[in-house]
């Protein structure tokens, strides 16, 4: 069984409130964070896969396949966004790192399974918001 992993990079912006608070719960729990026009981050994204080599290619699985998996299921959608408002898939959700990174992992099973890819399965999750806020989901 061998890991495989690839790197992203993506900018966009989000405000962490949550509309059933008062602006002052919102301002005591989300901090700075709740300010009313949001902040942007410079994201970055790890999707790391588990499967054995396919002996006739010498390959797990096909990076620049996974690229544009990726590109097509997480990146388009945020590149340059705000995720509180552009992003259907985090609509209703308040998008900390933690929220992101569990949509991100439901969006790729979906997309994995919709494209009937069975011989790898996704190993972990990991978005950096800032060089030292980190989220990893792992299978369970
Ligand atoms: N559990 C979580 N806590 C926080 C999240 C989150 O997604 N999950 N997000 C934020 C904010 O978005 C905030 O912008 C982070 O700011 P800060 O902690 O100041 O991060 P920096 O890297 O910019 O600051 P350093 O002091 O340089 O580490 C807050 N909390």
């Amino acid at each position: 069984m061998l890991i495989l992993k690839r790197h992203f990079s993506f900018c966009a912006s989000h405000r962490l409130y949550n509309p059933n608070f008062s602006d002052e719960k919102n301002k005591l729990i989300f901090g700075k964070c709740s300010g009313k026009n949001g902040h942007g981050h410079n994201y970055k994204l790890e999707v790391s896969i588990k499967g054995n080599i396919d002996p006739e290619t010498g390959m797990m699985f096909n990076l620049q396949k996974l690229k544009d998996i990726v590109n097509e299921s997480i990146i388009n959608d945020v590149d340059h966004k705000h995720l509180n408002f552009d992003v259907s898939w985090l609509q209703g959700k308040i998008p900390t790192t933690e929220i992101f990174v569990e949509c991100i992992w439901e969006r790729l099973e979906e997309k994995l399974a919709f494209e009937k890819i069975d011989n790898i399965q996704l190993q972990s999750i990991t978005v950096w918001e800032t060089e030292n806020n980190i989220v990893t989901k792992i299978r369970d």
